[in-house]
């Protein structure tokens, strides 16, 4: 894959190969009568939730990682949902643990994320994992920002020196993202709501990565010429999915873009289960 032929960054093409090297490794592993294991807590019936686990779901059938739903009631409390995760911290056959968010609000993710072992946390939100990215990019990394590492990479995109601009500080995209840009020594702005004059910043950048949950609000004008544009959004309109980027607007004067959907989202998955085997492979490979 190569930026010229495709200004169009498929996220969708990406996720494939990387499915493809796993396959080979879950291959390799079933000679040790190793299968790697996905749990997933839903809590309550979230209809969104349901779809993005399903999604979880069939990408693990994919490449033979065996997954596991566990569907629990909206209203219990969390203790018991702690108990749950103490559970499966425990149960050897499971190798990534994930607890579907957003999560109702009388739990406290904080404390249920904290609970996960580091070792099985396949979302990357651990504070440990957290630590291990910035001290040494060690770890299992934040799904979304480790995928959008893994775009830029196998489409041969240059970081080093460039000037790259996360719009967004959220703890699962936007600071770890920042921190991955960081590590292949771009120059990282982080800006967010309250940042003023956002276009001076974005109108500088080479790489801009846009995780700002609003629609199109990324729009031609605070683009360079020639930037290479991330976009992180998922919104649900009546005309479609649509990102945090005008794409239209924006996609002509870009080196290159991400689309929504089959951009950054396939990603996320295909990091999930990556960081599966990760973690399969560390505890009992
Ligand atoms: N503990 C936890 N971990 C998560 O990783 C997590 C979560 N909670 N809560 C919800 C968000 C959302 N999320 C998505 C992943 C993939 C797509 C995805 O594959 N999207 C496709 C299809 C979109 C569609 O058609 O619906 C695309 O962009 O092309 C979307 C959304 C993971 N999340």
């Amino acid at each position: 894959m190569r930026v010229g032929e495709d200004k169009i960054l498929s996220g969708r093409k990406v996720a494939k190969a990387v499915e493809s090297d796993l396959s080979k490794e879950v291959e390799r592993l079933k000679d040790l009568d190793i299968q790697p294991g996905l749990t997933v807590i839903l809590v309550g019936d979230n209809p969104a939730s349901e779809i993005y686990v399903s999604y979880k779901e069939k990408a693990c059938k994919r490449v033979g990682i065996n997954s596991t739903i566990i569907n629990l009631p909206k209203n219990i409390s969390e203790s018991d949902l702690l108990a749950e995760v103490q559970k499966l911290n425990e149960d050897n056959q499971v190798d990534g643990i994930l607890v579907q968010l957003p999560l109702p609000d009388h739990i406290d993710d904080e404390k249920v994320i904290a609970t996960i072992r580091p070792d099985k946390d396949v979302d990357g939100f651990h504070p440990i994992n957290v630590g291990e990215l910035m001290i040494n990019n060690k770890g299992l990394p934040s799904c979304t920002p480790r995928g959008i590492m893994e775009i830029l990479a196998r489409y041969n995109i240059e970081l080093e020196g460039k000037n790259a601009v996360v719009i967004g500080r959220s703890n699962i995209v936007g600071k770890p993202m920042a921190t991955m840009l960081l590590h292949q020594n771009a120059t990282v702005t982080i800006c967010h709501s309250r940042t003023k004059n956002l276009a001076e910043y974005t109108k500088n950048a080479d790489i801009l990565v846009a995780a700002v949950g609003r629609e199109k609000f990324v729009t031609a004008d605070m683009v360079k010429e020639g930037a290479v544009v991330i976009d992180v959004g998922m919104h649900r309109t009546e005309e479609g999915l649509c990102g945090d980027v005008d794409f239209e607007g924006v996609k002509d004067k870009v080196l290159a873009i991400t689309p929504v959907p089959g951009g950054v989202g396939p990603m996320t998955i295909a990091t999930l289960l990556k960081n599966t085997l990760t973690a399969c492979k560390e505890r009992r490979g």
